[in-house]
């Protein structure tokens, strides 16, 4: 077949304007990226040899080639892992196959600054090659296949394809050199870059041995190779040989990612499962974390044979940011994905690595406060899915959550629920919250009223996903989780019984009104019934302790399910002047207006949308102006 020249989707010339441009202060990443890659393609051969041994083709020590020629100004990178087929190379290199990646790119600014950081979240792999290469040439033959295909482009929008020969499976990658990067044509130069990035793949990465001189003084170049790196896995390692530096360059390896990890647990089990354990929690969130397609996650490995990455049955859902490896020493060499997904020791494997993680977390929560607060601004929301995901660990996961609350809202800090019990008042039994679609509408709520006056703090839940936390949690340590917007208020046991008297009188008084208005809102209202929750406004909702939220059901509304609306409970104030002058009008032709007006405005603030505004505005103006 003759050559052809096919064009890069949009987004790769994105990723490489945005790449050369962010990454150029740390050009020398290129090697660990391409090194990264080489590794992760023999980890592929190795597992499809488990089940293929001919697929070795008699070249069975994998191994990572690096070279250079100072006088064509190339470094080359050579694996014999498992290559790819044509089809392959269209589909892995020239296009990004991830889903998501166009809405990543509408983000950027164009001003390099700006955006230099979204790299990190996307990851650079390959392409990093033209940061300081201006041809690129990837020559690959799949194991197994008799052709080989070589790729080449300049980086600028075009690649060509073309069947080639090459002797052995796997694939060399050639960088030409952009004019002034002579830098990488040294041997030293190289080396070390290996060392402090890659000493810890597990394969050789093999570079000529050094040039010897004879008594003479004059150089013997030497054919013969030699590894640069210590070639062991890392994980296998004791942790007392495992400097920190190394731990976090191996996870940038696994996690392919760019910046440092935030923390990590390194473990070997022993016991009903042996296994060794090496996970991370990165920095920042990834930009596909929401994405149900998303790719990277714990790599399974068994006896230090790669076996499969990504699999749910390794980590639950709401740790999927974890990163890094599990290494089992009892699991079968062969085993497929269907029987993990079956797997009882996979399980307990996955069981263990999880208590693993939550104890890394609350280390991280109890004695690296800033890093936590790191942690929870990029993950927090995926861990509060966990509270209804992993009801055995329900407790400490909610431990770990950290919400808006009412206490010290001037410095906007978020709490935990212990920090909320070590601060019950005298006499309080329940841990309270209010849930809203926005933090100003929590903040705001007319709910929170008699709870900032009696100095009771509660809890602003405003994130999608903690109507599913509350739902699902209905205590912690013993504390009963209390909505403020739901059910009768009771908290006697903060009142005097002076204020007890008062409101019962208050109660009696407006017993008339209460029936009155119930009779103008008919059936939009359950009931009408005097609060002691106000001090400012004249009126608020609250629906049954067993009914959903209004809150949960507007989202569930705007996420197009279909719910059974629960009838609110009007409450009102009877200080209020509003009320007062309601209890007036009692007999007055406009009573029906003012009743409206009071629902319609409890409406508007817990953040609904009335069915008819413009009747609204009109009774309003008509109100005003009367
Ligand atoms: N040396 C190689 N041998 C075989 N396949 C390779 C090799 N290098 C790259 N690939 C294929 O190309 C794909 C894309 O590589 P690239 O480095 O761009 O991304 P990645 O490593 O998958 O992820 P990231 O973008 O997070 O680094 C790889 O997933 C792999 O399938």
């Amino acid at each position: 077949m003759s050559k052809e020249t096919l064009g890069f989707q949009t987004e790769v010339k994105q990723l490489l304007q945005l790449m050369i441009h962010s990454l150029y202060s740390n050009k020398e990443i290129f090697l660990r990226e391409l090194v990264s890659n080489a590794s992760d393609a023999c980890d592929k051969l190795r597992f499809a040899a488990t089940q293929h041994a001919d697929l070795y083709e008699g070249d069975g020590e994998l191994q990572i080639k690096v070279s250079f020629d100072k006088d064509a100004r190339t470094i080359t990178i050579a694996d014999n892992g498992i290559g790819m087929s044509r089809d392959e190379v269209v589909a892995h290199i020239g296009t990004i196959a991830r889903s998501g990646t166009k809405e990543f790119f509408s983000q950027l600014t164009g001003d390099s600054a700006k955006d230099s950081h979204l790299i990190g979240q996307f990851g650079v792999g390959f392409y990093s090659a033209f940061i300081i290469a201006d041809k690129v040439t990837l020559t690959t033959r799949r194991a197994g296949e008799k052709e080989a295909t070589q790729w080449e482009s300049a980086g600028d929008g075009e690649y060509t394809l073309e069947q080639v020969d090459k002797a052995g499976r796997g694939t060399e990658i050639v960088l030409h050199l952009k004019e002034g990067e002579d830098e990488f044509l040294n041997d030293w130069r190289l080396r070390s870059i290996i060392t402090k990035y890659s000493d810890h793949i597990s394969l050789p990465i093999l570079m000529q041995k050094r040039a010897e001189y004879d008594d003479e003084g004059k150089e013997i170049p030497s054919t013969e190779l030699e590894a640069v790196n210590q070639a062991n896995a890392l994980w296998t390692r004791s942790k007392s040989e495992i400097s920190d530096e190394q731990y976090k360059e191996f996870y940038k390896h696994v996690a392919h990612d760019f910046e440092d990890p935030l923390a990590w647990s390194h473990a070997r089990i022993e016991g009903r499962q042996e296994y060794t354990e090496l996970l991370f929690v990165p920095k920042r969130a990834p930009f596909d974390l929401y994405d149900r397609d998303r790719r990277h996650g714990v790599k399974l490995y068994v006896k230090r044979v790669f076996i499969m990455e990504d699999s749910e049955k390794l980590m639950p859902q709401y740790l999927r940011f974890v990163r890094g490896v599990i290494d089992s020493a009892d699991l079968p060499l062969n085993v497929s994905r269907e029987i993990l997904q079956q797997s009882r020791d996979v399980d307990s494997i996955k069981t263990g690595c999880v208590k693993k993680v939550l104890s890394l977390l609350e280390d991280l929560r109890d004695n690296r406060a800033d890093d936590y607060a790191v942690f929870w601004q990029e993950f927090g929301k995926v861990i509060k899915e966990g509270v209804g995901e992993d009801i055995a660990n329900k407790e400490r996961i909610a431990g770990l959550c950290r919400f808006a609350s009412t206490a010290d809202e001037a410095a906007g800090e978020v709490v935990g629920l212990a920090d909320y019990l070590g601060r019950l008042k005298e006499g309080q039994d329940k841990i309270y919250y209010i849930t809203a679609d926005t933090l100003a509408a929590a903040k705001n709520s007319p709910h929170l009223e008699v709870f900032r006056k009696k100095g009771i703090e509660v809890l602003l839940l405003a994130d999608r996903v903690d109507e599913w936390l509350v739902s699902s949690l209905n205590e912690f340590d013993g504390r009963k989780l209390q909505s403020v917007a739901k059910g009768e208020l009771d908290l006697s046991q903060f009142e005097d019984e002076a204020e007890k008297k008062q409101q019962e009188e208050a109660a009696n008084n407006l017993k008339d009104v209460l029936e009155a208005i119930k009779g103008a809102l008919g059936e939009q209202v359950k009931d009408v019934r005097v609060t002691h929750r106000l001090t400012d406004s004249p009126a608020c909702l609250v629906v049954e302790n067993h009914d959903m939220s209004a809150n949960l059901e507007r989202l569930l509304k705007s996420a197009g399910q279909e719910v059974r609306s629960s009838k609110p409970i009007l409450e009102i104030n009877p200080e209020h002047a509003l009320v007062q002058k309601l209890k007036a009008e009692a007999a007055g032709e406009r009573f029906g207006d003012w009743s409206q007006l009071l629902l319609d405005q409890a409406l508007l603030a817990e953040g609904a949308q009335l069915e008819d505004p413009a009747a609204f505005v009109k009774r309003l103006n008509k109100l005003v102006l009367a």
